[in-house]
């Protein structure tokens, strides 16, 4: 056990005893109002007077202390008080406690004291007539002394009176030891405690229950003596047995007043005999008596070994019940461990709702994430498809770019922009191989079940990113189109001035041809040498001017050797040629005009004249022409010298013609060349074309067996995902059983928990009021060990009282012996004046019963009886006894006792005396001699 547990219960203990104590003072003496909750130190100055113990112990035992209340020297007569209360205490044979402890020591004994007077006072109050009595009763009439010197008061009376008074105390003694004798044949353990605690208490008799067994037992003694001397040891051996001590004290005491009373001096040797018998006797009864104590004192011992057991089982019991209630603690624990479990479990069922939370979540990702790449696989096949698309658009424009290749190679294009474009085509091959080789890795990874997304939007960047360069390549390749178109335009243009020169030179030449003509027209017409003159410079001016244009021909085409004339030079060029064309139409409207009037000139004489006019104008211009003409030649001159390089230049001219006509076929031949490396490129890029739907188609079947790859993918998730989810719900079904399970267990367990809860104050109730029962049993058996005590020291007092009174006695024995054979004389006179033999009859009644109640007693006399005989008739139908005395069935044990009482007399005096019934069964003997208590 907790040492401190006992610290606490000794401590609880004591409060509840005190609390007692208190709540018994406040009942007894209302006046004190003491408070429950007292301290100890309160409740001794409350008791510490003195007043309040003696005025308890005088409500309780009226008249037990007279109460000192001396106000001036209250000190004294405090502890003068609480002497007297203590002194009253010791009188009862309560336990008692020091004036230190009430004055300044531990009030545990004072409390434990005045308890066992409340013990004492609430026993006496349970209803014993006995205790209460004596409760009434003054203390001093305890005292046994009181009731000897009673007896000696009246030692005077008669023998008889003393027969009935006397055994006021003797009786206590008697009956108790009549008890004791019952207690020592065997029934002790059938009888109950309260039972044996009243045996030991008793010291009073109900005088109306004095028996007729104690005067029959005198009755017998005193026939024994004086009637029947001659009657057997056995019978006087019989008589002194079963005589009940106080009978035969009283006898003895009847004897020696006797004798005393005779003076004769004389004690008969039979009475004697018997005085030394009945001495004998008495102190075998108190050696048995002693031994009776002995054993009263082993037995208590053992009531106290099993008293102590019980208690030591009862706080067995305590502590069975506490380490049940440990127990209880520990279920408690383990309740709460339940409880803990019960948490845990509901904190797993929590987590595990919360992971079916995050996994529906990561599934609705999942799903989303799904249909996203769904979205995204949508969106890698759109992807694909512009692929395809810009596949076409790059090899559309590949074909293009070949083309212009070709036509640049052709042209001489410029070379830069064909490689860098050809540059980026390689370029966007690699990074179309790359965007493959990304799209496959995308593939392979759609493959791998769904590559992230960030990756996909990465790719879709990177797609979009190269869209955006595709669709700034094509805005390149838009610009070189329309740069090689623009080139084209101005290779046209190139051409088409080439023919213009062409045709100009053949204008020139027809010119010249009809210069020529006019010439010799003129010639032949003595034409004008001022019109030839003119003619010729105006010759020499074409010349010029087609030497100019030659020259800026030759530049231009300079320029477009060089590849790089641009578009301003050829405008330029375009429109210096169309004021060339212009000038020559003019030229050409000129000599029309010339021709119509050389035409009229050659018609009509005044027409001649107007011709020669004209002439005369047209030899002024031709002048001006030949002016010019020579400011040009001198021009000329002045850079190339004469004529010579005219003819040179037109040499040169036919020359550059010439040339210009080679280039032409070159320019045929070229174009033939061209269409067919065009041929060969056509069916180069129709095989590329032809691979590319090759590999587009391949790409289209791995997208379609992707596409049905995923979509089983997709199908199987979505499969997986519906089995999830039907996992899932059932789980969830699972854990919300488990749930109401737990919530059930719950349920059940406060249910438990609040059933232990009960039991726990029921246990608790137990205790404290087996505790509070065994603390009354600790009580209850500390009195009845002061009982015990006492009941020792009055048996020792009496034994020493008998011993006194025996000796007296034994020293008297001699002289009774004398007055006890007058007395016989006397008496026997008597007896035979009666009559030796007596012979009564007596009647029984009928018995309660009796069926048949037909008597045949016909008369009943008070010496006669007659009897009807029915058989018989006349005289002998009736016939009549005669005896001493008829008792009829009204008659009564004692009167049955009084008529034969003086035999018992003759019995003490020494004499024989036999007393027999006789009769039929049933008639009543047994009834007569053996039921003498029974009073009727
Ligand atoms: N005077 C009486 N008054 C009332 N009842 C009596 C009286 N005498 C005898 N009885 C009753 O009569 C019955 C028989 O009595 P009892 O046994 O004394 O007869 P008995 O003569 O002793 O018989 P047995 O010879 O068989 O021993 C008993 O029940 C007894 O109580």
């Amino acid at each position: 056990m907790n040492p401190l547990s006992d610290f606490k219960n000794v401590g609880e203990v004591e409060a509840k005893n005190r609390m007692l104590l208190v709540q018994w003072l406040n009942s007894v003496l209302p006046s004190l109002n003491i408070s429950i909750n007292i301290s100890d130190g309160e409740l001794r100055a409350c008791l510490s007077n003195g007043t309040v113990l003696c005025q308890i112990l005088n409500k309780l035992r009226p008249g037990s202390v007279n109460v000192v209340n001396d106000f001036y020297h209250s000190l004294p007569s405090q502890s003068e008080n609480v002497k007297r209360f203590l002194a009253a205490l010791d009188l009862l044979g309560l336990p008692k406690f020091e004036i230190s402890d009430l004055e300044k020591g531990n009030m545990k004994s004072v409390v434990d004291c005045l308890l066992t007077l409340r013990a004492k006072s609430l026993q006496n109050a349970l209803g014993d007539n006995i205790t209460n009595s004596n409760a009434v009763r003054p203390l001093g009439n305890m005292s046994s002394n009181v009731h000897f010197t009673d007896q000696r008061k009246v030692s005077s009376e008669t023998t008889s009176q003393r027969v009935v008074r006397s055994p006021v105390m003797p009786e206590h003694v008697g009956n108790k030891i009549h008890d004791v004798f019952q207690l020592k044949h065997g029934s002790y353990s059938d009888l109950p405690e309260a039972k044996i605690s009243e045996l030991m208490k008793s010291t009073n008799l109900d005088v109306n229950s004095y028996s007729l067994f104690h005067h029959l037992y005198i009755f017998i003694f005193f026939i024994y003596i004086y009637l029947v001397p001659c009657i057997t040891d056995l019978f006087q051996h019989l008589l002194l047995q079963n005589a009940p001590t106080q009978s035969l004290l009283s006898v003895v005491n009847g004897i020696l007043e006797e004798s005393v009373e005779r003076r004769s001096g004389e004690i008969p040797q039979r009475v004697a005999c018997l005085l030394r018998k009945v001495i004998q006797e008495i102190e075998r009864r108190i050696s048995t008596q002693a031994e009776h104590l002995k054993t009263q004192n082993n037995l208590f011992k053992t009531r106290e070994d099993k008293y102590q057991s019980r208690i030591r089982v009862l706080e067995v019991l305590a502590s069975g019940s506490k380490k049940d209630s440990e127990n209880d603690k520990s279920k408690m624990e383990e309740n709460k461990t339940d409880d803990k479990d019960i948490i845990r479990l509901s904190k797993e069922l929590e987590e595990k709702s919360m992971e079916i939370s995050t996994l529906k979540k990561e599934l609705q990702n999942e799903k989303t994430k799904m249909e996203q790449k769904m979205a995204n696989d949508i969106d890698v096949i759109k992807l694909v498809k512009r692929l395809e698309d810009k596949n076409t658009e790059i090899s559309t424009l590949k074909q293009e770019l070949q083309i212009a290749k070709t036509k640049m190679e052709e042209n001489k294009a410029d070379d830069k922009d064909v490689i860098r474009l050809m540059k980026e085509l390689e370029e966007k091959h690699m990074e179309i191989s790359t965007l493959k080789q990304e799209l496959k890795t995308e593939k392979t990874k759609m493959e791998q079940k769904m590559a992230n997304d960030i990756d996909v939007i990465k790719l879709v960047k990177g797609l979009e990113d190269k869209n955006t360069e595709i669709s700034t390549l094509k805005h390149e390749l838009q610009i070189a189109k329309t740069k090689m178109e623009e080139k084209k335009a101005n290779e046209k243009d190139v051409t088409r001035l080439m023919k213009e020169m062409e045709d100009k030179n053949e204008q020139i030449s027809t010119l010249k041809q009809e210069l020529q003509v006019e010439k010799t027209k003129m010639e032949e017409n003595k034409g004008n040498a001022k019109n030839v003159n003119r003619l010729t410079n105006e010759l020499n001016e074409k010349n010029m001017e087609n030497l100019t244009l030659k020259h800026e021909l030759q530049v231009a085409k300079t320029k477009m050797d060089g590849k790089k004339g641009n578009e301003e030079d050829v405008n330029r060029l375009t429109k210096e040629l169309d004021d060339k064309n212009m000038e020559i139409l003019t030229l050409k409207q000129e000599l029309q005009v010339t021709k119509t009037k050389v035409d009229e000139k050659k018609g009509n004489k005044e027409d001649v004249n107007r011709l020669t006019k004209e002439l005369d104008d047209k030899n002024m211009e031709i002048l001006t022409l030949k002016q010019e003409l020579q400011v040009a030649m001198t021009k000329i001159d002045e850079k190339k010298g004469n004529e010579e390089d005219v003819n040179r230049l037109t040499k040169e001219l036919d020359d550059k013609n010439m040339e210009i006509l080679t280039l032409k076929q070159e320019l045929q031949t070229v174009k033939t060349k061209e269409k067919k490396a065009d041929d060969k490129n056509v069916v180069r890029l129709m095989k590329e074309l032809v691979d590319k739907g090759t590999e587009i188609s391949t790409l289209k079947q791995e997208l379609e067996t992707l596409n049905k790859t995923y979509k089983v993918q997709c199908s199987q998730l979505e499969a997986k995902a519906n089995g999830a989810k039907v996992e899932l719900e059932q789980k969830s079904q699972e854990y919300e059983h488990m749930l109401e399970k737990l919530s059930k267990k719950i349920k059940e367990n406060e249910s438990m928990f609040q059933k232990w809860n009960i039991e726990k104050n029921k246990l608790q109730k137990a205790l404290t009021f087996q505790f509070g029962s065994i603390q009354e049993l600790r009580l209850s058996w500390q009195s009845i060990k002061q009982d015990v005590k006492k009941e020792q020291m009055m048996y020792a007092e009496e034994c020493n009282r008998l011993g006194v009174n025996l000796k007296p006695v034994v020293d008297t024995a001699e002289s009774y012996q004398e007055v006890l054979a007058e007395n016989r004389k006397l008496f026997n006179e008597v007896q035979d004046l009666k009559g030796n033999i007596r012979v009564y009859c007596r009647v029984r009644p009928f018995i309660p019963g009796q069926k048949e109640k037909q008597t045949i007693v016909e008369h009943l006399g008070e010496t006669e009886l007659v009897v009807a005989n029915p058989s018989k008739q006349g005289k002998e139908a009736l016939r009549s006894f005669k005896f001493n005395k008829v008792f009829g069935p009204a008659s009564t044990q004692a009167e049955v006792y009084a008529d034969i009482q003086g035999f018992i007399r003759s019995v003490l005096d020494g004499f024989n005396v036999c007393i027999f019934a006789y009769g039929q069964t049933g008639s009543g003997k047994t009834y007569t001699m053996v039921y003498p208590f029974v009073t009727h």
